[in-house]
Protein backbone atom coordinates (compact mmCIF):
# COMPACT_ATOMS: atom_id res chain seq x y z
CA UNK A 1 0.00 0.00 0.00
CA UNK A 2 1.61 3.45 -1.04
CA UNK A 3 0.76 4.94 2.61
CA UNK A 4 2.59 2.44 4.16
CA UNK A 5 5.25 3.63 6.08
CA UNK A 6 8.80 2.60 4.99
CA UNK A 7 11.59 1.66 7.91
CA UNK A 8 14.76 1.69 6.53
CA UNK A 9 17.33 -1.60 8.43
CA UNK A 10 19.47 0.43 10.90
CA UNK A 11 22.63 1.45 9.26
CA UNK A 12 25.90 -0.48 11.32
CA UNK A 13 27.67 2.38 13.03
CA UNK A 14 30.47 1.77 10.14
CA UNK A 15 28.44 1.23 7.35
CA UNK A 16 29.38 4.66 5.15
CA UNK A 17 26.60 6.44 4.13
CA UNK A 18 25.49 7.24 0.71
CA UNK A 19 25.25 10.75 -0.82
CA UNK A 20 23.94 11.10 -4.28
CA UNK A 21 24.96 14.33 -6.74
CA UNK A 22 22.76 15.46 -9.34
CA UNK A 23 24.23 17.78 -11.58
CA UNK A 24 24.52 18.09 -15.70
CA UNK A 25 27.70 19.66 -15.13
CA UNK A 26 30.38 16.91 -14.69
CA UNK A 27 33.03 19.38 -13.33
CA UNK A 28 30.68 20.46 -10.38
CA UNK A 29 30.08 16.77 -9.78
CA UNK A 30 34.03 16.51 -9.71
CA UNK A 31 34.36 18.87 -7.23
CA UNK A 32 31.60 17.68 -5.04
CA UNK A 33 33.09 14.30 -5.11
CA UNK A 34 36.67 15.31 -4.23
CA UNK A 35 35.13 16.62 -1.62
CA UNK A 36 33.20 14.18 0.11
CA UNK A 37 34.76 10.71 -0.82
CA UNK A 38 36.71 10.25 1.95
CA UNK A 39 33.79 10.06 4.19
CA UNK A 40 31.12 9.04 1.61
CA UNK A 41 29.95 6.18 -1.05
CA UNK A 42 29.21 9.01 -3.78
CA UNK A 43 26.72 8.68 -6.87
CA UNK A 44 26.88 10.38 -9.73
CA UNK A 45 23.98 11.49 -12.13
CA UNK A 46 24.10 14.16 -14.87
CA UNK A 47 20.32 14.72 -15.80
CA UNK A 48 17.00 15.02 -13.49
CA UNK A 49 15.58 11.99 -15.27
CA UNK A 50 19.18 9.52 -14.57
CA UNK A 51 19.05 11.23 -11.14
CA UNK A 52 15.23 9.97 -10.54
CA UNK A 53 16.10 6.99 -11.58
CA UNK A 54 18.99 6.01 -9.14
CA UNK A 55 17.49 7.23 -6.14
CA UNK A 56 14.93 4.44 -6.59
CA UNK A 57 17.28 1.96 -7.26
CA UNK A 58 20.03 3.06 -4.77
CA UNK A 59 17.87 4.81 -1.90
CA UNK A 60 20.97 6.68 -1.20
CA UNK A 61 20.70 8.71 2.06
CA UNK A 62 21.01 11.91 1.08
CA UNK A 63 20.83 13.71 -2.65
CA UNK A 64 22.87 16.94 -3.23
CA UNK A 65 20.77 18.37 -6.30
CA UNK A 66 22.07 21.30 -8.87
CA UNK A 67 18.82 24.01 -8.97
CA UNK A 68 19.55 24.45 -12.63
CA UNK A 69 19.62 21.89 -15.04
CA UNK A 70 18.11 21.64 -18.76
CA UNK A 71 14.94 19.20 -19.09
CA UNK A 72 13.98 18.10 -15.68
CA UNK A 73 15.56 20.96 -13.55
CA UNK A 74 15.90 20.56 -9.88
CA UNK A 75 12.57 21.55 -8.48
CA UNK A 76 10.97 19.07 -10.94
CA UNK A 77 13.27 16.35 -9.73
CA UNK A 78 12.48 17.50 -5.55
CA UNK A 79 8.83 17.28 -6.46
CA UNK A 80 8.74 13.99 -7.94
CA UNK A 81 11.33 12.60 -5.52
CA UNK A 82 8.64 13.99 -2.27
CA UNK A 83 5.41 12.43 -4.18
CA UNK A 84 6.88 8.82 -4.22
CA UNK A 85 6.58 7.31 -0.69
CA UNK A 86 9.92 5.27 -1.55
CA UNK A 87 12.08 8.55 -1.85
CA UNK A 88 9.74 11.29 -0.06
CA UNK A 89 12.04 10.46 3.22
CA UNK A 90 15.25 10.98 1.04
CA UNK A 91 16.82 14.26 2.84
CA UNK A 92 17.65 16.70 -0.14
CA UNK A 93 19.71 19.75 -0.39
CA UNK A 94 20.05 22.34 -3.07
CA UNK A 95 23.45 23.32 -4.33
CA UNK A 96 22.41 27.00 -5.91
CA UNK A 97 24.73 29.71 -7.75
CA UNK A 98 21.21 32.39 -7.04
CA UNK A 99 21.13 34.54 -4.20
CA UNK A 100 17.62 35.34 -5.46
CA UNK A 101 15.24 35.44 -2.42
CA UNK A 102 12.06 33.88 -4.22
CA UNK A 103 14.62 30.75 -5.55
CA UNK A 104 15.35 30.47 -1.99
CA UNK A 105 11.80 30.14 -1.14
CA UNK A 106 11.29 27.79 -3.73
CA UNK A 107 13.65 25.47 -2.50
CA UNK A 108 12.49 24.95 1.17
CA UNK A 109 8.53 24.70 -0.54
CA UNK A 110 9.85 22.30 -3.18
CA UNK A 111 11.15 19.91 0.31
CA UNK A 112 14.70 20.99 0.68
CA UNK A 113 16.53 20.28 3.93
CA UNK A 114 18.87 23.04 3.40
CA UNK A 115 20.78 24.86 0.28
CA UNK A 116 24.49 25.58 -0.09
CA UNK A 117 25.80 28.07 -2.29
CA UNK A 118 28.25 28.32 -5.04
CA UNK A 119 30.92 28.32 -5.03
CA UNK A 120 31.64 25.54 -2.67
CA UNK A 121 33.40 25.45 0.76
CA UNK A 122 33.94 22.22 1.63
CA UNK A 123 33.76 22.57 5.18
CA UNK A 124 30.63 23.97 4.79
CA UNK A 125 29.24 21.09 2.64
CA UNK A 126 30.84 18.50 4.88
CA UNK A 127 29.09 19.98 7.62
CA UNK A 128 25.99 20.05 6.05
CA UNK A 129 25.65 16.76 4.82
CA UNK A 130 27.33 15.02 7.83
CA UNK A 131 24.05 17.35 10.12
CA UNK A 132 21.03 16.21 7.84
CA UNK A 133 22.55 12.31 7.85
CA UNK A 134 22.65 12.34 11.79
CA UNK A 135 19.24 13.96 12.02
CA UNK A 136 17.40 11.72 9.12
CA UNK A 137 19.10 8.40 11.48
CA UNK A 138 17.57 10.02 14.78
CA UNK A 139 14.08 10.50 12.52
CA UNK A 140 14.08 6.99 11.45
CA UNK A 141 15.38 5.20 14.93
CA UNK A 142 12.55 7.06 16.66
CA UNK A 143 9.87 6.15 14.11
CA UNK A 144 11.07 2.75 14.64
CA UNK A 145 10.25 3.15 17.94
CA UNK A 146 6.96 4.59 17.57
CA UNK A 147 5.87 2.18 15.59
CA UNK A 148 7.40 -1.02 15.25
CA UNK A 149 7.00 -3.91 18.03
CA UNK A 150 10.61 -4.22 20.21
CA UNK A 151 9.98 -8.26 20.58
CA UNK A 152 9.08 -9.18 16.74
CA UNK A 153 9.74 -6.52 14.72
CA UNK A 154 6.68 -6.40 13.05
CA UNK A 155 4.32 -3.21 13.57
CA UNK A 156 2.92 -2.20 16.18
CA UNK A 157 -0.96 -1.88 17.60
CA UNK A 158 -0.40 1.86 17.36
CA UNK A 159 0.68 1.36 13.85
CA UNK A 160 -1.96 -1.22 13.30
CA UNK A 161 -4.57 1.45 14.22
CA UNK A 162 -3.52 3.87 12.15
CA UNK A 163 -3.29 2.08 9.23
CA UNK A 164 -6.72 0.03 9.80
CA UNK A 165 -8.28 4.04 9.35
CA UNK A 166 -5.80 4.32 6.00
CA UNK A 167 -7.35 1.26 4.51
CA UNK A 168 -10.75 1.57 4.96
CA UNK A 169 -10.39 4.91 3.18
CA UNK A 170 -8.82 3.17 0.63
CA UNK A 171 -11.68 0.89 0.60
CA UNK A 172 -14.12 3.91 0.23
CA UNK A 173 -12.45 5.07 -2.50
CA UNK A 174 -12.07 2.00 -4.20
CA UNK A 175 -15.10 0.34 -3.81
CA UNK A 176 -13.05 -2.95 -3.01
CA UNK A 177 -13.67 -5.14 0.22
CA UNK A 178 -11.49 -4.95 3.05
CA UNK A 179 -10.72 -7.84 5.47
CA UNK A 180 -9.85 -8.03 9.21
CA UNK A 181 -8.37 -10.70 10.90
CA UNK A 182 -7.51 -11.22 14.69
CA UNK A 183 -5.24 -13.84 15.40
CA UNK A 184 -4.28 -15.36 18.92
CA UNK A 185 -1.28 -18.13 19.80
CA UNK A 186 -3.63 -21.64 21.50
CA UNK A 187 -2.79 -22.15 25.10
CA UNK A 188 -0.14 -19.96 25.20
CA UNK A 189 -0.41 -19.08 29.06
CA UNK A 190 0.67 -23.11 29.14
CA UNK A 191 3.63 -22.79 26.66
CA UNK A 192 4.93 -20.40 28.63
CA UNK A 193 4.26 -22.33 31.91
CA UNK A 194 6.07 -25.29 30.35
CA UNK A 195 8.80 -23.60 28.24
CA UNK A 196 9.30 -20.84 29.77
CA UNK A 197 8.82 -16.90 29.18
CA UNK A 198 12.00 -16.73 27.05
CA UNK A 199 10.93 -19.40 24.68
CA UNK A 200 7.81 -17.69 25.07
CA UNK A 201 9.10 -14.81 23.27
CA UNK A 202 11.01 -16.38 21.21
CA UNK A 203 7.51 -18.69 19.49
CA UNK A 204 5.91 -15.03 18.95
CA UNK A 205 9.02 -13.76 17.01
CA UNK A 206 8.49 -16.76 15.02
CA UNK A 207 4.75 -16.82 14.55
CA UNK A 208 4.95 -13.16 13.56
CA UNK A 209 7.30 -14.08 11.02
CA UNK A 210 5.45 -16.95 9.62
CA UNK A 211 2.43 -14.47 9.21
CA UNK A 212 4.31 -12.10 7.14
CA UNK A 213 5.53 -14.17 5.31
CA UNK A 214 2.16 -15.84 4.63
CA UNK A 215 1.30 -12.06 2.98
CA UNK A 216 1.45 -11.65 -0.39
CA UNK A 217 -0.04 -8.70 -1.48
CA UNK A 218 1.80 -5.14 -1.55
CA UNK A 219 -1.54 -3.82 0.40
CA UNK A 220 -1.70 -7.07 3.24
CA UNK A 221 -0.50 -5.89 6.73
CA UNK A 222 0.17 -7.79 9.83
CA UNK A 223 1.04 -6.14 13.25
CA UNK A 224 1.69 -7.58 17.09
CA UNK A 225 -2.20 -6.40 18.63
CA UNK A 226 -1.09 -7.55 22.39
CA UNK A 227 0.71 -9.93 24.34
CA UNK A 228 0.17 -13.34 21.96
CA UNK A 229 -2.69 -11.30 19.97
CA UNK A 230 -1.88 -10.39 15.62
CA UNK A 231 -3.94 -8.35 13.79
CA UNK A 232 -4.37 -8.17 9.96
CA UNK A 233 -5.71 -6.15 7.35
CA UNK A 234 -6.54 -7.72 3.60
CA UNK A 235 -7.82 -5.21 1.26
CA UNK A 236 -9.17 -6.39 -2.00
CA UNK A 237 -10.22 -10.05 -0.91
CA UNK A 238 -13.41 -11.86 -1.48
CA UNK A 239 -14.98 -13.71 1.43
CA UNK A 240 -13.75 -17.30 0.16
CA UNK A 241 -10.31 -16.02 -0.42
CA UNK A 242 -10.33 -14.40 3.15
CA UNK A 243 -11.21 -17.53 4.72
CA UNK A 244 -8.72 -19.15 2.35
CA UNK A 245 -5.82 -17.25 2.85
CA UNK A 246 -6.50 -17.55 7.05
CA UNK A 247 -6.42 -21.28 6.75
CA UNK A 248 -3.34 -20.70 4.73
CA UNK A 249 -1.66 -18.57 7.73
CA UNK A 250 -3.00 -21.36 10.41
CA UNK A 251 -1.36 -23.92 8.16
CA UNK A 252 2.33 -21.54 8.19
CA UNK A 253 2.13 -21.64 12.27
CA UNK A 254 1.77 -24.94 12.72
CA UNK A 255 4.48 -25.73 10.03
CA UNK A 256 6.96 -24.27 11.95
CA UNK A 257 6.53 -27.46 14.36
CA UNK A 258 7.27 -25.83 17.86
CA UNK A 259 6.58 -28.81 19.75
CA UNK A 260 3.93 -27.64 22.22
CA UNK A 261 3.00 -30.76 24.72
CA UNK A 262 -0.12 -29.06 26.28
CA UNK A 263 -1.18 -27.01 23.54
CA UNK A 264 -3.86 -28.48 20.75
CA UNK A 265 -3.89 -32.60 19.51
CA UNK A 266 -1.52 -31.48 16.74
CA UNK A 267 1.41 -31.31 19.61
CA UNK A 268 2.55 -28.02 17.85
CA UNK A 269 1.90 -24.67 18.64
CA UNK A 270 -0.99 -23.07 16.79
CA UNK A 271 -2.67 -20.30 16.30
CA UNK A 272 -7.00 -19.59 16.13
CA UNK A 273 -8.04 -16.90 13.71
CA UNK A 274 -11.35 -14.73 13.59
CA UNK A 275 -12.20 -12.99 10.49
CA UNK A 276 -14.35 -10.16 9.32
CA UNK A 277 -15.31 -8.84 6.16
CA UNK A 278 -16.45 -5.72 5.42
CA UNK A 279 -16.27 -2.32 2.70
CA UNK A 280 -14.90 0.96 3.62
CA UNK A 281 -18.61 2.06 4.76
CA UNK A 282 -17.76 -0.41 7.66
CA UNK A 283 -15.92 1.12 10.84
CA UNK A 284 -12.24 -0.36 12.33
CA UNK A 285 -14.62 -0.71 15.56
CA UNK A 286 -17.05 -3.07 14.48
CA UNK A 287 -14.89 -5.15 11.98
CA UNK A 288 -12.45 -5.99 15.00
CA UNK A 289 -15.54 -6.73 16.89
CA UNK A 290 -16.99 -9.07 14.40
CA UNK A 291 -13.52 -10.52 14.23
CA UNK A 292 -13.01 -10.89 17.54
CA UNK A 293 -16.61 -12.88 18.27
CA UNK A 294 -15.17 -15.21 15.25
CA UNK A 295 -12.15 -15.84 17.21
CA UNK A 296 -14.03 -16.50 20.58
CA UNK A 297 -15.95 -18.83 18.06
CA UNK A 298 -12.77 -20.48 16.45
CA UNK A 299 -11.38 -21.15 20.26
CA UNK A 300 -14.41 -22.68 21.28
CA UNK A 301 -15.01 -24.98 18.34
CA UNK A 302 -11.54 -26.36 19.01
CA UNK A 303 -8.86 -23.78 18.30
CA UNK A 304 -6.09 -24.24 15.69
CA UNK A 305 -8.76 -23.04 12.81
CA UNK A 306 -10.04 -19.92 11.12
CA UNK A 307 -13.40 -18.88 11.61
CA UNK A 308 -15.20 -16.01 8.78
CA UNK A 309 -17.92 -13.78 9.98
CA UNK A 310 -19.74 -14.51 6.46
CA UNK A 311 -22.09 -11.60 5.17
CA UNK A 312 -24.78 -11.23 2.02
CA UNK A 313 -22.06 -10.89 -0.74
N1 LIG B 1 6.42 -14.98 26.62
C1 LIG B 1 5.52 -14.02 26.48
N2 LIG B 1 4.25 -14.24 26.91
C2 LIG B 1 3.34 -13.28 26.73
C3 LIG B 1 3.65 -12.06 26.13
N3 LIG B 1 2.51 -11.31 26.10
C4 LIG B 1 1.53 -12.05 26.66
N4 LIG B 1 2.01 -13.26 27.05
C5 LIG B 1 1.32 -14.34 27.73
O1 LIG B 1 0.31 -14.86 26.88
C6 LIG B 1 -0.62 -15.58 27.74
C7 LIG B 1 -2.01 -15.47 27.18
O2 LIG B 1 -2.80 -16.33 27.88
P1 LIG B 1 -4.37 -16.38 27.79
O3 LIG B 1 -4.91 -15.03 27.38
O4 LIG B 1 -4.86 -16.95 29.08
O5 LIG B 1 -4.71 -17.31 26.62
P2 LIG B 1 -4.11 -18.69 26.14
O6 LIG B 1 -3.34 -19.40 27.20
O7 LIG B 1 -3.35 -18.41 24.88
O8 LIG B 1 -5.37 -19.56 25.82
P3 LIG B 1 -6.33 -19.47 24.59
O9 LIG B 1 -6.20 -18.10 24.02
O10 LIG B 1 -7.69 -19.72 25.16
O11 LIG B 1 -5.93 -20.55 23.62
C8 LIG B 1 -0.46 -15.02 29.14
O12 LIG B 1 0.07 -16.01 29.96
C9 LIG B 1 0.56 -13.88 28.96
O13 LIG B 1 1.45 -13.80 30.04
C10 LIG B 1 4.99 -11.84 25.71
O14 LIG B 1 5.36 -10.79 25.17
N5 LIG B 1 5.87 -12.85 25.90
Amino acid sequence: MGSMMAFPAPAPPSARATVLVIDDQPLNIQTVYSMLSQQYEVLMATSGEAGIALCLAQQPDIVLLDLVMPEVDGMQVAARLKQDPRTAATPLIFITASTDAQEESACWQAGAVDFVSKPLNPLTLRHRVQVHLTLRRQADALQRLAYLDGLTGIPNRRYFDQQADTALALARRSGEPLTLMLGDVDFFKRYNDLYGHQAGDACLTQVAAALQAGLRRPGDFVARYGGEEFALLLPGLAQADALRLAQHLCQQVRALQLPHAAGTAAGVVSLSLGVACGDGHASVADLLARADAQLYLAKGAGRDRACLDAVAP
